[in-house]
Formats: structure tokens, sequence, C-alpha cells
């Protein structure tokens, strides 16, 4: 059920998700979304969904608007604006409203990659990757419709856990590699793999958000970076042109971070970060693996050629002991 879109849900079918409490009275508190009739002059909506001609041969994109949504409880506070749980009327579906303050994006100066990160996630289907169903506009705020992980941040469960079993870790590893492997025969970059980006669904599988600093191949010139250091490739920090490799680095560098519970290069300052992954000052601590620790090793590899391809990460002991079931034989 999960796989089919919010558009061929349109005909009224129910889902299991929906048995989530979103109240249809919930209160709109001023700057949260209003129910119906709060779509300013310039509001706008779009279905990110074109259906091929063979799915749905009648139907047209359905548009929404935020009238069409029953707004439940906060799912999370984010940079620009709040994530609520919200159910589509007519279809009953479930479904994340990421909620985003126009005048916030203009000044952090963000809208064009906005505009990206709608633009690449849009078009991406994958079972580890979260779905952007559609987007609407209003005249204050952008409303995404995401797909929802009810289990939320990855996160929140590696501080609960301090650090993951080898088998769940690897089970993770091969679900990002898989999703990032799809990522690249789209050629897209995600750039921006750290735990705070992946979420949970109900039955526990990944699946990656935030494609804000996702960009398509050809364009991954240097550029400027804000936030962490921690899960970026000595390239990347170097000011270097990069391609799709640099996502195996942060594979291994989540990797580690499931396995130990910190990140490998974590430093005091950014300086000594910077050192410690120029240099690929890697330490592996005694209670991982060997299979694990040799993976490692393949990963996290300053020269980006010489990386481990994703290709060949099913074929690796490590997986291939603790994801057994996940694999084709
Ligand atoms: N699809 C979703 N399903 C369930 N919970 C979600 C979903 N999207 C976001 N959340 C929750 O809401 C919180 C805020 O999300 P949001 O993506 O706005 O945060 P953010 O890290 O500031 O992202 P961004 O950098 O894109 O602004 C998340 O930390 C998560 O707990």
């Amino acid at each position: 059920m999960a796989s089919r879109t919010l558009a061929s849900h349109m005909s009224g079918l129910s889902i299991a998700a929906a048995k989530e409490n979103v109240s249809p009275n919930s209160k709109a508190r001023d700057g949260e979304p209003r129910a119906a009739g709060a779509e300013g002059k310039d509001a706008g909506a779009h279905d990110v969904k074109r259906a091929a001609p063979s799915e749905v041969p009648s139907q047209k994109p359905r548009v929404f608007s935020l009238g069409d949504f029953d707004i439940g409880k906060p799912l999370g506070r984010g940079k620009f604006g709040n994530v609520y749980l919200a159910r589509e009327k007519r279809s009953q579906y479930v479904v994340a409203l990421k909620v985003l303050f126009k005048s916030q994006l203009q000044k952090a100066g963000v809208e064009h990659q906005l505009r990206r990160e709608i633009e690449i996630q849009a078009h991406l289907r994958h079972p580890n990757i979260l779905r952007l169903h559609g987007y609407f506009y209003d005249a204050n705020r952008v409303y995404l419709i995401l797909e929802y992980a009810a289990k939320g941040e990855l996160y929140k469960e590696l501080q609960k856990c301090g650090r993951f079993d080898e088998k769940r870790s690897a089970r993770y590893v091969l679900q990002l590699t898989r999703a990032l492997r799809y990522c690249h025969t789209k050629h897209v970059i995600h750039r921006d793999i750290k735990p705070e980006n992946l979420l949970l669904d109900l039955k526990g599988e990944l699946k990656i958000a935030d494609f804000g600093w996702s960009v398509h191949a050809p364009h991954a010139r240097r550029t400027t970076l804000c936030g962490t250091m921690d899960y970026l490739p000595p390239e990347m920090i170097e000011g270097q042109d990069h391609d799709d490799l640099v996502d195996v680095w942060s594979l291994g560098v989540l990797m580690y971070e499931f396995l130990v519970g910190t990140p490998p290069f974590e430093a005091s300052g950014a300086h000594e970060t910077y050192r410690r992954i120029t240099k690929v000052d890697l330490r592996i601590p005694s209670f991982v693996s060997p299979e694990a620790t040799e993976l490692l090793r393949k990963l996290l590899v300053k020269d980006a050629k010489a990386r481990l391809s994703l290709e060949a990460m099913e074929q690796q002991p490590w997986i291939r002991k603790h994801c057994g079931s996940m694999l084709s034989q």
C-alpha cells in the first residue's frame, strides 16, 4: 500500500495507517495551518505525480489545497516551519504535511534550494526514499505532502540505543545502499546523508528524507558548505569538484556511526575534524567485527575512485552474513 501514490487513492480507499489520530477538529493556532479557506490570492497547487497514460487514462493530476486535509498532531519542528500528521479527506490517506514559511525561506535565501529539492524528490520512486506526493502554496506558506514515516527519526533511535547491533546496522546499510544506487541511476547525488535525514516507517524500514543538498550529477561543483562537516568526504571539504562517490563515503561514515554510536572523525573543533577527515584518521574499536572493519576500510578511502562501488556492496561478507533474507540468492 505504502508504495501506491496519493493520487491513486483519490477514489476514496482507506489505508491501515489511517487509524492514526488525525483529528478533523484540531485547532489551528496563529502561524499554523488552518482548515479550508486559508489560501491567499496567489495560492497554487501541484500533484507531482504525472500519471503514465496506461495507469489512469482519464484522470487529471489532482490539485490540492489546505482544505483537502484534516490536520493532526505536530510531528516535529524544522528550520523553516513545522511538520504535521494530516489526512487527505477524500481518500483518508495519511501523510506528513510539511509547512514552510515563505518569509523564512526568503530570509535564508533558500527558495532556489527548495525548488530543486521538490523537483528531485518528486521524481524519485524507491521504497527507501521518502515519497513527496505533491505540494501547494498560499500567500505565506509552502506545503509539502510527504509520505508519513511513523517511527520518526533514525537519529533518535540511535540516541536511545547508544549504538545498533551488527544485524540492525547491516540492514540499514543495505537499505541505504539500494536507495543511493537508485538515486545515482537517476543522476542524483544526495551529498547530505546523515542520521537526521533518515526516517523510519511503521515497519522500521529506512527512508531517506531531505534532498535539500542533493544535485544532478553534472553540476556537482565546488560549493559553500554549512552545517556539520562530519559526514562530508575529503574532496568536498577540500573544495574540489566531486561526483556520486561522495555518497559512498557518507555511507561509510553512517555505517561507522550505527556500529559505534559516534561519527568516525568527530573532534572538538572544526579544524581538528577537517584534519582527521583529510588524513582519514580512522580508529575502529575492537568490538566491531572483522567483516565490518574490512568493509569500513573499503568505503572510507580518500581517493574517491578507489572506494568500493555501491554495486559491490551486496557481495560483501558483512552484508551477506546479516542480510540473508533481504538478498536474492
Ligand atoms: N515524513 C515525515 N514523517 C514523520 N515525521 C516527520 C516527517 N518529516 C519530518 N518529520 C519530523 O519533523 C521534524 C522536522 O522535520 P523537517 O524536515 O522540517 O526538519 P529539518 O531537519 O529542519 O529539515 P529541513 O532541513 O528540510 O528544514 C523531523 O525531525 C521529524 O521528526
